[in-house]
């Protein structure tokens, strides 16, 4: 494909998204209908949809307006190319402009936040004061971070780690680097797309896993020996993290068992003992319930940057009630002595703060330990745990 069919393959995509679609099934459907585009063509597509739905409003501004076209002519606008050179009409790229769009941009957000997004930081308007509130000064330089790429982490699993495994990655083009205080995680620098490929990953010496799961999953009071019920467990990544450094007897749990499906074969992979529990057969009482919470994932904006423009505030609503109902029903796994972690991918107070504190007003007989809220000034994606212990 040539650089302007990728553009219009991206405009495609864009107005999928923006009528509501999930970003990946849009590029899925995509794909499907155009078997002439190679791997690197996919990329590529993929790469302009995920750059420009993180900067959607700023883009759709300097483009005029919210449409796939003009989130892309935006683009051009943003990274300085002249938009002429790509809409020609030639070789399957988008036509050319009209004089209204050759025009200069109007001012203000052609999205209709105006106010709130005026600084450029593309975030939803409704969602401004919440996430200013919750990150205080913090708040210009974590949005401004989410417009940029989420940078990709390994976590080594020593039961499998080979002495020479960075010389393996390095031969399989993965370029690493050390993370300081956390001897287990890697920063990829170069290389990332052969990851899944790779024999340290094949092998159960690596796994991709953000650096803010590895620092919660670190930080969670678990000993050998101990009973731990993952209770939303999803793919499993908190419990592989565990596992990796802990002789513990885990026990997996989701409401969608289908969630889990993946979770035995990474578990062999990595050498680790986990069961998988049918829904509402988790039967305690463990030392440590860990509830990695549904949530909003607006901590993970950089990765999944349509979430940001489908949340609404009933969704997330729906979803801090969820949570709370998940806490309530996971606290009764939990030994008196024993430990309830409560962690999401949310830089939102609602699903944090005003949870955990909302959930001691109900059940005074836990206390907190620690909670953090991690954010991509910590280089990692934005994310929240806290750990609390019941009285016994
Ligand atoms: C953030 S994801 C978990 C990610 C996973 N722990 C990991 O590290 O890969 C949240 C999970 O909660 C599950 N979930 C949603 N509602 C639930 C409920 N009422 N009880 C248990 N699990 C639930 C979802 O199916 C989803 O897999």
């Amino acid at each position: 494909m040539t650089p302007g069919a990728r553009v219009a393959a991206a405009i495609e995509v864009l107005d999928r998204v923006i009528a509501g679609a999930p970003a990946e099934q849009a590029l899925i459907q995509w794909a499907r209908a155009s078997r002439f585009a190679g791997s690197g063509d996919r990329t590529a597509v993929r790469d302009l949809v995920f750059d420009s739905l993180r900067r959607l409003h700023s883009r759709a501004a300097l483009g005029g307006g919210l449409t796939g076209r003009g989130v892309m002519i935006g683009r051009c606008r943003e990274e300085g190319i002249d938009p002429d050179t790509v809409f020609t009409g030639l070789g399957h790229a988008p036509p050319p402009l009209d004089d209204a769009e050759r025009a200069a941009p109007p001012p203000g957000d052609a999205a209709g936040d105006a106010v709130e997004d005026a600084a450029g930081l593309d975030v939803p308007g409704w969602l401004v004061p919440a996430l200013q509130s919750a990150l205080g000064d913090d708040y210009t330089p974590v949005m401004a971070a989410m417009r940029e790429r989420a940078p990709v982490w390994l976590r080594i699993n020593p039961k499998r780690a080979a002495p020479d495994l960075t010389d393996a990655l390095a031969d399989a083009g993965i370029q690493t680097r050390p993370v300081s205080g956390l001897p287990q995680a890697l920063q990829v620098v170069q290389g990332e797309r052969g990851i899944a490929r790779s024999t340290p990953f094949l092998s159960g010496q690596v796994e991709l896993q953000d650096l803010s799961s590895q620092i919660a999953a670190a930080a969670l009071p678990v000993q050998a020996g101990d009973r731990v019920l993952d209770y939303c467990a999803g793919g499993g990544g908190k419990t592989l993290a565990m596992a990796a450094v802990t002789d513990a007897h885990f026990d997996a749990h989701d409401v969608t068992p289908s969630r889990m499906a993946d979770l035995p074969a990474r578990a062999a992979r990595a050498g680790a003992r986990v069961r998988i529990l049918q829904p509402g057969k988790a039967e305690g009482p463990y030392d440590l319930v860990v509830v990695d919470a549904p949530c909003s994932g607006s901590g993970t904006w950089r990765r999944t940057p349509d979430a940001k423009w489908r949340l609404t505030p009933d969704r997330l609503a729906g979803i801090t009630a969820l949570q709370a109902e998940i806490l309530d029903r996971a606290q009764a796994l939990v030994r008196p002595g024993g430990h309830l972690a409560y962690l999401t991918c949310s830089l939102l107070g609602a699903e944090n703060d005003a949870q955990i504190d909302a959930f001691l007003k109900r059940f005074p007989g836990f206390t907190v330990e620690h909670r953090q809220l991690l954010t991509p000034l910590d280089a990692s994606d934005g994310f929240f745990y806290a750990v609390m212990r019941k009285n016994g």
